[in-house]
């Protein structure tokens, strides 16, 4: 497959480049070149004639007074990065996250569509699609079959013929990530038609399937899925590996796994030249991205022992053949885009210069230009305080409970794995639980203003005496309150509906976190220095407040995620997802 077509001139001048018939447009004179093909370093001379690699090699190629040369010596060259699975809207957008991706050296990006499928036409997502291509970061996404929650408005990207258009797109290489399983197993009609329909276009499907059996991913394999990024030990990544799967190796907040599987797949000798071994961030959210993105991953990898031209090549090469797009990206070789990295050493994998396109976009880190943005106004996103003009304290008064009758509380694991556990709670004068008594307890209140339903649930483990935190940062469009001060509650909530979206947190009748997501109410405009700041406040305030996992704005989006274990906040209601049960029935917003 190809990125995209080539003008007529430019090939004839590319033939001729390498022909040494015409003047290069760059020389890169004598660097330490990776040949991710024999995966060896080799001194080589690269020379572009526009956009594209003309040749690699020991002759100097003809030049003139406009060919750019730039002294190799002392560099170490590799290909462009790719990141095979990312989420871009974990409070950045997918222009802050391809910025902060050209960076530090990712030059190719497989996007999830997740918040545009469910918040806008297919024609916008469309068309957002389409901008994105003008970025110098090459940008291709996937089509989701299913939302990740239960009872989801039936968005047209989720029925079988938004499916069929999106798999068609040339833009979307996969579907997937296949998060409903359940769903799978029972013959859901439409996830079913979506993996078929993209298997029968050619494209890829990614599964998911954290803690699955070898014979559940035997059937995944049977079904067409050809990767899978949620290995947590090497004897998963060696069960997709046997079944001819790409093993995605992740390394995300939630999941910082990295050196651990490298570890394991030392021991079990799974080799780390498989081509079918690639990296990973999924979706990591700001805090994360202070130590970098693609370049990161590369640097843990080779600090755990793997050999630096197979560290590369699972960020290269392999990605790059997993989606077919191998004669264009993920090498330094011909005929191929020229997204060229410079390092001071195989070891050291943030770049110091970064080559896009055949031109320099980035040094030091620092984008030397403006990248084309997207312009999201142009794109109608449903206004929450338009959705819920009114917000009524009456929403998170404590439920009555009977202190004699065990009560269902959501008791985190993790970060996002929940339970659900049932214990005698005390209650006050007036028959509802006493908070006073349980301060590590906090009610959590979602509210869908489509559905005009709220569901209310306690969860323990989120934080102690926390007063009242508001989000539009979730999995699907509702928002999420969690807190023990009704007032303190509604005034969080109505904060970030004022906002037009974003996460508010209250203490005293003061605001003491805000972070404003004006964008579908999960993106802001700010730069990626702006959210690593922010996003790293966050995390400060809820250790203060008795967070003890890992990444609690992770906590936050995934508290209504029914593709997670093991109870969830649903429209319906709390929700027992292993049983397909409602533990607990969601009420009316208004009598
Ligand atoms: N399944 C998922 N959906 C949306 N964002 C994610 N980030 C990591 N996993 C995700």
């Amino acid at each position: 497959m190809r990125i995209r077509p080539i003008a007529e001139d430019s090939y004839l001048r590319l033939i001729r480049t390498a022909r040494r018939m015409e003047p290069a447009t760059c020389w890169i004179k004598g660097a330490n070149v990776l040949n991710v093909y024999t995966r060896e370093w080799l001194t080589a001379h690269v020379v572009l004639a526009g956009e594209r690699i003309a040749y690699v090699g020991d002759a100097e190629p003809i030049v003139d007074e406009r060919t750019q040369i730039i002294e190799g010596e002392g560099y170490w060259l590799v290909p462009g990065y790719i990141e095979p699975h990312a989420h871009p809207f974990q409070w950045y957008t997918f222009d802050s996250l391809t910025d902060f991706a050209l960076a530090t050296g990712t030059t190719t990006l497989v996007s999830d569509t997740l918040h545009l499928t469910t918040s806008l036409s297919l024609e916008q997502v469309e068309a957002i699609l389409q901008q994105l291509t003008n970025h110098p970061v090459k940008q291709f996404f996937w089509a989701r079959l299913d939302p990740q929650i239960r009872l989801a408005k039936q968005s047209e990207a989720f029925q079988k013929d938004g499916l069929a258009r999106l798999l068609a797109h040339p833009l979307v290489l996969q579907g997937g990530e296949i998060t409903d399983w359940t769903g799978f197993l029972a013959e859901n009609e439409e996830i079913l038609f979506g993996m078929k329909h993209a298997r029968d276009v050619g494209k890829r499907i990614e599964g998911h399937h954290p803690g699955a059996s070898a014979s559940t991913l035997a059937v995944a394999a049977a079904a067409g899925i050809t990767a899978c990024h949620e290995s947590i030990t090497a004897e998963e990544v060696q069960n997709r590996l046997r079944l001819g799967m790409y093993a995605t190796l992740r390394h995300s907040s939630i999941r910082p796994d990295l050196p651990e599987l490298l570890a394991g797949m030392k021991r079990l000798g799974i080799p780390f030249h498989s081509s079918r071994l690639m990296l990973t961030s999924d979706g990591s959210t700001p805090p994360m991205l202070r130590h970098g993105f693609t370049d990161y991953l590369i640097k843990l990898a080779i600090d755990a022992g793997v050999p630096d031209v197979d560290a590369y090549a699972m960020a290269t090469v392999n990605p790059a053949q997993y989606y077919g797009l191998d004669a264009e990206i993920g090498g330094i070789a011909p005929g191929r885009i020229a997204d060229i990295l410079f390092l001071r050493s195989p070891h050291e994998p943030t770049p110091e210069k970064v080559i896009a396109n055949g031109e320099l976009w980035a040094e030091g880190k620092k984008l030397l230009r403006q990248t084309p943005k997207i312009n999201w106004s142009d794109y109608r996103f449903p206004q929450p305080k338009e959705r819920l003009p009114l917000v009524n304290e009456e929403w998170f008064q404590f439920p009555e409970i009977s202190p004699d009758e065990p009560y269902p509380l959501i008791q985190m694991e993790n970060a996002v794995i929940t339970r659900v556990v049932y214990e005698r709670l005390e209650c006050d004068e007036t028959g509802r639980i006493n908070f006073d008594a349980h301060p590590d307890l906090a009610q959590i209140v979602t509210i869908d203003p489509e559905s005009g339903k709220r569901s209310q649930a306690i969860v323990r483990g989120f934080a102690v005496n926390l007063q009242a935190l508001a989000s539009s940062y979730t999995v699907s469009t509702d928002m999420i309150v969690i807190g023990r001060e009704p007032k303190a509650m509604k005034q969080a909530l109505e904060r970030v509906l004022e906002l037009g979206g974003g996460i508010v947190a209250m203490e005293e009748g003061q605001i003491c976190f805000e972070q404003e997501l004006a964008l579908a109410g999960k993106m802001s405009d700010e730069s990626m220095a702006e959210l690593i700041e922010s996003g790293e406040a966050f995390v400060r305030f809820m250790r203060a407040k008795g967070y003890r996992y890992l990444d609690p704005i992770y906590s936050l989006f995934f508290f209504q995620a029914t593709h997670l274990p093991y109870v969830r906040m649903t429209a319906e209601g709390l929700y027992d997802v292993k049983k397909s049960v409602v533990i607990k029935k969601s009420a009316p917003l208004f009598e």
